[in-house]
């Protein structure tokens, strides 16, 4: 075994000892929900007749018992573009599930939320407390036990964490994630970063500005950056819980209709009335968990994930921390080059090789664990394949032996970095996550006056009026869980990018988080112990000389003892309000540490 696939096989037994008690009272739920929960052979006459009817041409198989019922789970709306073409896959997808002597109802919605909409605005603040309700509503649709198996129709940032995290609560269920796919490229991405870097320079107007944003973002599917969304599907191939290869397929295709019958007559085969019964919670494993984490580091993933993998782990009973992903990120390297981290996008990334090639490589260097429980039949091997259209459907081919594209993606014997380039700082500020896959190495270790800021649009405003500018330690404190739902802090990306360019020696650091889109600019985010829960970043002050080292992994200010320990808390900003904000209060309330996902659901829920 080489040195590397030796610290992810540690890292992973180190992970089954920690969680062994509540992976196996997790085991044990889900063997009794097999054999005596909620479902339809259970269920009365009354609750049965319900079910089924409005079921329609379905109704007589429903109701005669005996073929697989599967239950969509859908997140379908038109706010998210990636979403948007899932208007109509129930439909399809009980034509699928016909063809095979099966039938599918939508067993509920969930909702979900574009966090390019709300980038920026009072509903971002929504964003990260929108998963744990994405992932109650899931349990809502499910809870009606009429399904032997389940469909989730989900991509984006907090949905795909969201629906396993409900589906998981039901683990017993073989379970599918069914993608739509990216939208076809538009304008670069790095085009789009220009041209936001121009107008907030002033020196192009609102119109050339929407002109650019709309020609990048210009139809359905997912936006073509590798941000959270996009790590979300990474994620689900190198877990398994796709069919093989459906990540990267443009919407609207054939060969994105054959994934989706597919992905539908799969979990009609895996059912525990077969003899190849392929339980959730049996595939979301340790194994696959350390999967989900490799996935990330070597492509270079979203920091999102360093939150939502805790989380989701946490749904299956395992407990993963910051020190695993620092281990792993020292010894997975960095394969792909795609934006924020490179030049080229998704559709340049699946046309170099994609998952497929990403998959092969790392399991070849024993960077995977190939042995998992997936719901395609012949485990993680079956993924280093890519779907292919033949004339009576699909059939899967070996992925490229080689990189179609060595800008964007390099086998793990030549590749970009040498770590998967996501850092835990550590030091007398907190634990902190720093993503160094997308900073110049010049520029892991910034040391600089703070600027303390508790407001994004200030920071904004004191940028236009040239106050902020010089080497600084940008701190954005109360904008932890606890605060105010910790939202995506993006929009400094844009004055931050400026003043890097100009030369300047800048950082950010906060205990809020980064969009996955985010890139270049050094940032230690995620800080726990957050400021509104003591945590010391509510101590500093303009002027404190502050050092945040990727190279070093601290996080340190660097004030005497003594002027420290005369230091009193700031005081936080008053509790938000408005566009729903105070409906979210309780999961605020009781929301624990980043570290462990910052979920009042999943600490409330002894999970
Ligand atoms: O984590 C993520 O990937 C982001 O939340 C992403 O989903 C979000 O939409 C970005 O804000 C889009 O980037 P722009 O805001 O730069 O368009
Ligand atoms: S990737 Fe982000 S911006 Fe694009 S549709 Fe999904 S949530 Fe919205």
């Amino acid at each position: 075994m080489t040195e590397i696939a030796t610290v992810v096989a540690a890292v992973t037994e180190r992970i089954i000892e920690r969680s062994r008690e509540g992976r196996t009272a997790y085991l044990d739920q889900i063997a009794r929900a097999r054999d005596h929960g909620v479902d339809r052979s259970r269920m009365g006459c009354g609750n049965l007749a319900h079910g089924f009817a409005a079921s329609g041409e379905d109704k007589a198989v429903i109701r005669a018992g005996g073929a697989m019922n599967i239950g969509i789970v859908t997140a379908y709306n038109d706010m998210l573009s990636a979403h948007q073409p899932y208007h109509r896959y129930p439909e399809q997808m009980k034509l699928f599930a016909r063809e095979v002597g099966a039938t599918a109802q939508v067993a509920g919605a969930v909702p979900a939320m574009c966090d390019g909409v709300t980038q920026g605005q009072a509903g971002m603040e929504l964003s990260l407390f929108s998963r744990d309700t994405i992932a109650m509503s899931t349990a809502i649709g499910l809870s009606h036990g009429m399904f032997e198996g389940a469909a989730l129709l989900g991509i984006c940032d907090k949905i795909v964490p969201g629906l396993l995290m409900g589906a998981l609560r039901f683990g017993h269920l073989p379970t599918v994630l069914v993608p739509a796919g990216p939208m076809p490229s538009g304008l670069a991405n790095k085009e789009k970063q220009r041209v936001r870097q121009l107008y907030a320079e002033g020196k192009v107007g609102r119109a050339e500005l929407l002109e650019a944003e709309s020609a990048s973002y210009h139809g359905a599917g997912t936006c073509t950056f590798y941000g959270t969304a996009n790590s979300n599907q990474m994620m689900m191939e190198v877990m398994g819980l796709h069919v093989p290869g459906a990540a990267f397929v443009n919407p609207g295709t054939r060969l994105r209709t054959e994934l989706t019958r597919a992905a539908t007559q799969r979990v009609a085969a895996i059912g525990w009335d077969g003899n190849d019964y392929r339980p959730l919670g049996h595939c979301v494993d340790e194994k696959a968990i350390v999967n989900a984490v490799v996935g990330l580091l070597a492509t270079g993933g979203s920091t999102n994930h360093a939150i939502h993998i805790p989380a989701i782990a946490r749904a299956a009973g395992i407990v993963i921390d910051w020190e695993d992903i620092d281990r792993l990120s020292a010894v997975v390297p960095l394969i792909a080059r795609v934006y924020p981290n490179g030049s080229g996008d998704v559709n340049h990334f699946q046309a170099a090789g994609g998952m497929a090639y990403v998959i092969r490589t790392l399991i070849d260097h024993g960077l995977l664990h190939a042995d998992i429980l997936t719901i395609a039949e012949g485990g993680l091997e079956a993924y280093a394949r890519d779907p292919l259209l033949v004339d009576d459907g699909l059939t899967w081919v070996d992925g490229p032996a080689e990189p179609l594209d060595r800008t964007m993606l390099r086998p793990v014997s030549d590749p970009f970095l040498p770590d998967g380039g996501m850092r835990l700082v550590q030091g007398n500020l907190g634990r902190a996550t720093m993503k160094t896959s997308a900073v110049d190495p010049e520029r892991w270790t910034i040391e600089a006056p703070a600027r303390v800021f508790t407001d994004q649009d200030a920071v904004l405003e004191a940028f236009k009026a040239g106050t902020l500018t010089g080497d600084l330690v940008l701190v954005m404190r109360f904008q932890g869980p606890r605060a105010n739902g910790m939202p995506e802090l993006h929009k400094l990306t844009t004055p931050l990018g400026i003043l890097q360019d100009r030369g300047f020696r800048v950082a950010l650091v906060t205990d809020g988080r980064m969009s996955g889109a985010s890139g270049k600019v050094p940032a230690a985010i995620h800080v726990s112990p957050e400021a509104l829960a003591g945590g010391p970043l509510a101590r500093v002050q303009d002027g404190d000389l502050i050092r945040v080292s990727g190279d070093r992994g601290t996080l340190d200010v660097l004030v005497d003892a003594e002027t420290w320990a005369a230091r009193v808390d700031a005081s936080p900003p008053p509790a938000p309000i408005g566009t729903g904000r105070e409906l979210f209060a309780f999961m605020r309330h009781g929301a624990d540490e980043a570290e462990r996902g910052a979920s009042a659901m999943l600490a409330a829920g002894g999970l």
